[in-house]
């Protein structure tokens, strides 16, 4: 078997034309166009080149940037002021803290602190609580993105089994509660690093979600054949970037993302349809 491909960049590249319909639509009724904020604290080569990459999507689609760094030493206070002030901008639709934070600073405090109204990246308490209520609210980016990747490949949901590995806030905690809502109706499996037998987990899934940030985890001998394989994990070596998945994975799979060029570029779209969608929302209330 050979994988058809999930092609995340060229999706990516596709949502950014419709959006940018959109945010010019918004554009003229509020009389600005939608500001997306970030916040990162350091100078992590992953994390800039992240957010560089979400200020350049931001001028693709006719989006305003708002960029906040700190230094690595920033502290707990001086981050919290940041988050202050962007809560108070009206040019601000919404913002992200681009994660990880230094290990010095408390992450939950300061994705508390967020005004949930302007979290473009759902990870907000809140947020997370409509997620579970089955509420509308802003989506995490990387969950939303393998959602609507495997919609518009018409990868079956309704009834697959899915393995996600890796429990991080970003991707295994909250794609469980997307892929399990009426509308997907999968049925999820979340691995860990303490998961006793994980091959056979993954052997028993239709789709496999590898974030667990552990080079070539995921080998072509713990697959189901035809099964979906997206490689969410990223992991910088000195030969460059490594994914979760092992590249002869491809020709046990039926689909499979990439990484480089399928979940990471959709993750990025999402996060701009979320300021949109905000955008959006705020005009539609007096
Ligand atoms: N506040 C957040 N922090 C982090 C998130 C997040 O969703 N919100 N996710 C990741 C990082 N991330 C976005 O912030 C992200 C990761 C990877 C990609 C991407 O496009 N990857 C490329 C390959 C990487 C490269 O070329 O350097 C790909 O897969 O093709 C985009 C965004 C953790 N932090």
């Amino acid at each position: 078997m050979n994988a058809q491909l999930l092609d995340g960049k060229a999706t990516a590249a596709e949502i950014r034309r419709e959006l940018a319909e959109r945010v010019a639509k918004s554009a003229a009724a509020v009389g600005r166009p939608p500001g997306l904020g970030t916040v990162l604290v350091g100078d992590d080569p992953g994390s800039r080149a992240y957010v560089a990459g979400k200020h350049r999507d931001c001028a693709e689609v006719g989006i305003a940037s708002i960029r906040r760094d700190l230094p690595a030493d920033a502290s707990q206070q001086q981050v919290e002021e940041t988050i202050d002030e962007l809560n108070a901008d009206p040019a601000c639709t919404g913002y992200i803290v681009q994660l990880p934070l230094p290990r010095h600073l408390d992450a939950n405090a300061v994705l508390e602190r967020m005004d949930p109204a302007k979290d473009a990246d759902g990870l907000h308490p809140v947020n997370l609580g409509r997620l579970v209520l089955g509420v509308e609210a802003p989506l995490p980016c990387t969950p939303h993105g393998i959602v609507e990747l495997l919609r518009r490949y018409e990868v079956p949901l309704a009834g697959a089994r899915v393995c996600v590995i890796g429990r991080g806030i970003t991707v295994g905690r909250p794609i469980g509660l997307l892929l399990t809502r009426r509308s997907e109706n999968a049925t999820v499996t979340l691995c860990h690093t303490a998961t006793r037998g994980l091959a056979w987990h993954v052997r028993e899934a239709d789709i496999v979600v590898a974030a667990a940030g552990s080079p070539g985890l995921v080998t072509p001998d713990m697959l189901r054949p035809g099964a979906a394989v997206l490689d969410v994990g990223i992991t910088r070596t000195g030969q460059g970037l490594v994914g979760d998945v092992h590249p002869d994975a491809a020709q046990v799979a039926g689909w499979l993302a990439p990484m480089p060029g399928g979940v990471g570029p959709m993750t990025r779209a999402m996060l701009l349809a979320n300021v949109v969608e905000a955008a959006e929302r705020n005009a539609n209330t007096p």
